[in-house]
């Protein structure tokens, strides 16, 4: 048989690619694919150069999102100049978000699973650069954000439609242990965005004390360097409501108006950023007071009231903000999931909060620390998620340093705790002990060399800039890359040894810039997943004596198509479709018998093979976003394909499907046959004669 001489790898530069561009073409939303459409990313206004920060991105509907909107003006063989951060918490839903995001074929994205609220800012020290293997500065010093996408874990009461499993699940202690959370990850979203820039904070939930009273707390916090940004000109099509500007809160079966009411109700977990005005309720702190009719009273049975606040004040909250900026999207408006949104804008750097601006002065009483460690005490989201409530506790006072401190902190916290979901990790407090020596301008070279090597989080490859110019130059060489193609210093492994690298994946420029500072700050960022899988290593027999051991993967060619000078051939949409019928073809079999003289004369290994317009005699081809390539193998008398069988039977869909627009045009225009008709008679007739062929070989 001539079928299947060599089953190797494959690739498509297709059908994703293609799948990714008329996405591209759909960001402009209209009421009918509202239900398919994302809303949030829409009102990022996000351009092909920025740095955007998802914070909880998985599975990754909005990054994927994002990424189209990066792309969306880049041309084939180019990358665009800004990139997406995508972090999660969960390892599993991060998974899958790498599995979701790897369609886009993209070189521009970074996945993480750190938390949210400790986002690292990879900040670095002006000595860092002596300490690390980095020589130069590094071109970003601080990883800062262009746009944020802060889409909370929520209660999800918004998706009831959808999951009607919720019906039974929800409560309204859901939203409240959420609320502490929900905060923390906003701030910190804030604090790693560029001034200027924008975040949108958005739930898939209808309950205020998610939403507007999230927003509301952290632009009290922020204390006028965030704005609420009024968005209601954007997407005007979006049906939306206006966002609540007063509200109460439920709790186990009551509704509070105040955080009187939560004092007064004994509902510790209850905080005054839940309610319209984010007012504390200040109970004595010095033992007991008299009441109305003189008696001594103790402060734990009744609160007392804030001189600074009137009753009436306490008795219906309406917030000062304008909340009604932010958009509520109701299920019966226009047939869709329910959500929020939040539109921020950062005009100068945060302030500098010594504590809780709700905390009025006071140090905490027992009762406030207890309130608020219960408030912290969320055992479940919606997604699954388990809140460690200590962590969530450990995490109270830090919330409203600076930026400046907040990034110190962290870096420092980050040296201490290594993994944050695996504290209890002898080898990780030895890791951190090899990254703070690495970070010290005194630290050992020894500790510092071992850690940037080794990688840092446990159950994580570690990144390796792969600089093996041997192995470098042979690719270059094998497929004459280009001078103009960024190749050096963008190519990444996942292992320690050159030796055993099977995928070399790539990495765009904003990418790069990013990982060197990473690696320049000791590895704060725990990356999941980077970079384009470009070249794998051959692994059968004939592959390793080839002589380039790696070849083109699937992912990577649309990005390096434009830029290969060798191992490329033009097939005849004849031809082109044989190679996807029959997967392995003689050299001698070609219907275009120079083609099969040219592909006898590549070298062995590796090629792709490009679908020629049926039009177009000269070579090479224009290429452009239609483009239509497939990697083959060059064996010693035939070429085979290196694509799956579904793959091959998609392409030979698509193709019959372009053919038959080409008949039908040129029908048209002509109304004789022209050369597109010629040329699927001669595929027929093609055809006809090389299964008699194949079937007489048989
Ligand atoms: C509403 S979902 C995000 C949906 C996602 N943006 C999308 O469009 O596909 C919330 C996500 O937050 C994640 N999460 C929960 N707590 C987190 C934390 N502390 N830090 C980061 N992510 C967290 C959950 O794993 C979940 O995937």
């Amino acid at each position: 048989m001539v079928f299947v001489n060599y089953i190797l790898l494959c690739f498509i530069q297709s059908m994703y690619y293609y799948f990714f561009m008329f996405l591209a073409s759909s960001v402009f939303i209209s009421p009918k694919c509202l239900c398919l459409m994302q809303v949030p990313p829409l009102f990022l206004d996000v351009s092909p150069n920025h740095f955007v920060l998802d914070m909880c991105a998985a599975p990754g509907s909005k990054t994927f999102q994002l990424l189209e909107i990066i792309y969306q003006s880049t041309k084939p063989g180019s990358l665009p100049d800004g990139m997406v951060i995508a972090n999660d918490l969960d390892v599993q839903r991060c998974n899958l978000l790498i599995h979701q995001t790897k369609r886009m074929c993209t070189a521009n994205l970074i996945v993480t699973n750190n938390e949210a609220q400790h986002f690292p800012g990879c900040r670095a020290h002006k000595n860092f650069s002596k300490a690390s293997e980095i020589e130069l500065e590094p071109p970003i010093s601080q990883l800062l954000f262009d746009r944020v996408l802060c889409d909370v874990p929520c209660s999800g009461d918004g998706t009831l439609r959808k999951a009607p499993d919720l019906w039974r699940k929800w409560n309204s202690g859901m939203g409240n242990g959420l609320h502490p959370l929900q905060i923390q990850i906003a701030m910190r979203g804030l604090s790693l965005l560029k001034v200027g820039g924008r975040m949108v904070y958005s739930t898939c939930s209808m309950n205020p004390v998610e939403n507007e009273a999230v927003v509301a707390e952290i632009l009290r916090r922020c204390g006028g360097s965030v704005e609420l940004v009024d968005v209601s000109s954007e997407l005007p099509q979006l049906v939306r409501r206006p966002g609540l500007r007063n509200w109460k809160v439920r709790d186990r079966g009551i509704w509070l108006s105040s955080h009187k009411d939560a004092l007064k109700f004994h509902r510790f977990g209850i905080l005054p950023s839940m309610f319209p005005s984010g007012r504390r309720y200040v109970a004595p702190t010095d033992g007991d007071h008299k009441n109305e009719n003189g008696a001594n009273v103790n402060s734990e049975d009744e609160p007392m009231e804030d001189p600074m606040i009137s009753t009436d004040d306490w008795n219906e909250e309406v917030s000062d903000i304008p909340l009604e900026r932010c958009m509520r999207i109701v299920p019966h408006d226009q047939n869709s999931g329910a959500f929020f949104i939040a539109v921020l804008h950062k005009l100068s750097p945060l302030p500098v909060i010594q504590e809780k601006p709700s905390r009025r002065g006071n140090s905490l009483t027992k009762r406030d620390e207890i309130q608020e460690k219960l408030s912290e005490q969320v055992t479940e989201c919606n997604n699954g998620v388990e809140l460690n409530s200590e962590d969530a506790a450990s995490e109270k006072f830090s919330e409203a340093a600076s930026e400046a401190d907040l990034i110190e902190k962290e870096m420092d916290e980050t040296a201490s705790v290594p993994d944050p979901c695996n504290t209890d990790d002898e080898n990780d407090s030895e890791k951190a002990k090899l990254l703070v020596e690495g970070e010290t301008p005194s630290g050992k070279a020894v500790g510092k060399r071992k850690l940037q090597i080794q990688g840092k989080w446990k159950g994580v490859d570690p990144v390796i800039f792969f600089k093996d110019e041997a192995i470098i130059n042979s690719i270059k060489a094998f497929y004459g890359i280009d001078e103009s193609f960024p190749f050096g210093g963008h190519l990444i492994s996942r292992n320690i040894d050159n030796n055993h690298v099977k995928r070399i994946y790539y990495i765009s420029k904003s990418v790069k810039d990013v990982l060197e500072l990473n690696l320049l700050v000791g590895q704060q960022l725990k990356i999941a997943s980077v970079g384009l899988k470009m070249f794998e290593r051959q692994t059968s027999r004939e592959g390793t004596t080839a002589p380039c051991s790696f070849r083109i993967s699937s992912e990577g060619l649309p990005v390096i198509l434009p830029h290969i000078t060798k191992q490329i051939l033009y097939a005849s949409p004849v031809d082109f479709k044989h190679l996807l019928q029959y997967k392995a073809i003689k050299f001698m079999d070609f219907v275009d018998a120079e083609f099969g003289e040219k592909a006898s004369k590549l070298m062995m290994g590796c090629s792709v093979i490009v679908l020629r317009d049926a039009k177009t005699s000269s070579e090479p081809i224009q290429l452009d976003a239609s483009t239509i390539a497939i990697g083959c193998w060059k064996g010693r008398g035939s070429l085979s394909v290196m694509v799956t069988a579904i793959d091959c039977q998609e392409l030979l869909e698509r193709l019959s499907a372009r053919m038959e627009t080409e008949k039908g045009s040129s029908a048209q225009e002509n109304n004789v046959e022209g050369v597109e008709l010629q040329d699927m008679n001669g595929i027929e007739e093609a055809e006809r004669s090389y299964t008699t062929k194949e079937a007489t070989n048989d």
